[in-house]
């Protein structure tokens, strides 16, 4: 019987999920459909795409389901009910997860235990908008289907091998030691584009190449080799650009400050900090750079023109840390479909040689510089849930629980 791979990247009211046909050779894969439940605990709302990106399944079909999506123990169950209805001939054989924070521990996707949780636990304070959804879904998932074999692979994976001047913080050596350190994340995103990257830059892939990974959370990455050197995000996914809701860099004296002179509590300065600021602080209208995009107001426009200016002043520290700078490359929700931000931004980096050709950036590339840029710039769209998929696949095959 043919097998399948699903795919689950869990967000604090959405789930992310691709299911992959596995090739009998057990190594290539097939992406056959993608979705997403939005809205959970509020609207719920179901799409799924087949692999032609054709919509094969709406809210309107799944109304009675969506109704009794409360949480995401009840998506779970609409999301299993809607694969075993299309799944045809195929079983489902594994279930990859993105999750958000790894640690020091894990370098490397692992086959999902009872003895792993708690360490995946431990880190939820860390990326308190992801890892506590993530685990959770592993665990209602262990629950719902105990016989399915689970596998997380991680955001921050791709970056353990830095340079360990890279990872430190300035902080005394005790603290480092306890594993505060800086991660970094999106790395399945990253992992994917290094994986591409020869297929669109040919040699000039293992040279310096900045990508980044622009969407509701946002970072950058300097690879050389195609590994990672540098990267925007830190000890956790508030470091770094300002974001959808997210404040990026920030002097921890404003946490200090807020705590001790405006009697904020850490509840108050979190929901702050990763919840109200970003694009959505700034502008008082919308986290979703799309929105901002298309509204005339003085407010919507300083957010954008706040996170280009971020964007290139990171674009300069990441160059600077790779000691110079072969190609750019653009990824993720705004990365991949905003032109003018990929515009903006090149035009910021222009003092390091990157010129933009208009006509073929407003067409999404995949090579967007001019012929006269000393700099090549790119569009590439990511993948996180292919790389995933491969990761599954991987583990499982070479699990001793699956023998
Ligand atoms: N055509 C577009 N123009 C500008 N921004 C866009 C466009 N399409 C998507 N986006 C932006 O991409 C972001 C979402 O990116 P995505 O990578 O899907 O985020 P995440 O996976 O972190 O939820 C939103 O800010 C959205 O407005
Ligand atoms: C790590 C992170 O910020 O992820 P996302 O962009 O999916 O929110
Ligand atoms: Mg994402």
């Amino acid at each position: 019987m043919p097998s399948a791979i699903l795919v689950i990247n869990v967000g604090s009211s959405s789930i992310k999920f691709a299911v992959f046909s596995v090739m009998e050779n057990n190594v290539s894969l097939r992406m056959i459909y993608r979705g997403k439940i939005a809205g959970i605990g509020h609207q719920p709302h179901f799409t799924v795409h087949d692999c032609t990106g054709e919509t094969v399944g709406i809210e309107k079909q799944f109304l009675v389901n969506t109704n009794k999506i409360r949480n995401h123990a009840d998506a779970f169950s609409v999301l299993f009910g809607w694969i075993n209805d299309h799944l045809g001939e195929s079983q489902l054989t594994a279930v990859g997860h993105r999750v958000v924070h790894g640690g020091e521990k894990y370098s490397t996707p692992v086959f999902v235990t009872k003895e792993i949780l708690p360490n995946l636990k431990e880190f939820i304070p860390l990326a308190p908008l992801h890892q506590p959804y993530q685990v959770a879904a592993i665990e209602t998932l262990a629950q719902q289907q105990p016989k399915i074999p689970q596998v997380a692979c991680f955001d921050t994976a791709f970056h353990r091998n830095q340079p360990f001047i890279a990872q430190q913080f300035a902080l005394p050596r005790e603290f480092s030691q306890q594993g505060i350190l800086k991660y970094g994340f999106h790395g399945l995103s990253y992992e994917y584009i290094a994986d591409v990257l020869p297929d669109y830059l040919g040699d000039a892939a293992d040279g310096r190449v900045i990508v980044a990974h622009l969407g509701h959370g946002a970072s950058m990455c300097a690879m050389k080799a195609r590994r990672s050197v540098a990267t925007t995000m830190t000890f956790s996914p508030l470091d770094g650009l300002p974001m959808g809701t997210r404040c990026g860099a920030i002097d921890p004296a404003v946490v200090l400050y807020l705590m001790k002179e405006k009697g904020m509590d850490i509840d108050a300065v979190s929901d702050l900090l990763n919840y109200k600021s970003g694009l959505l602080g700034i502008s008082g209208i919308s986290g979703d750079m799309r929105e901002l995009l298309g509204n005339d107001s003085p407010q919507a426009a300083e957010a954008v023109d706040l996170f280009v200016y971020c964007a290139g002043r990171e674009l300069g520290s990441l160059a600077a840390a790779l000691g110079g700078l072969d190609a750019l490359v653009f990824t993720a929700g705004i990365g991949e479909h905003s032109a003018v931000i990929r515009e903006r931004i090149c035009r910021e980096a222009a003092w390091l040689g990157i010129r933009v050709n208009d006509a073929v950036n407003a067409t999404e590339g995949p090579r967007i510089s001019a012929v006269d840029s000393s700099v090549s710039a790119w569009m590439i769209p990511t993948n996180e849930e292919l790389i995933i998929a491969e990761h599954t696949v991987r583990v499982v095959s070479n699990s001793p629980y699956c023998a």
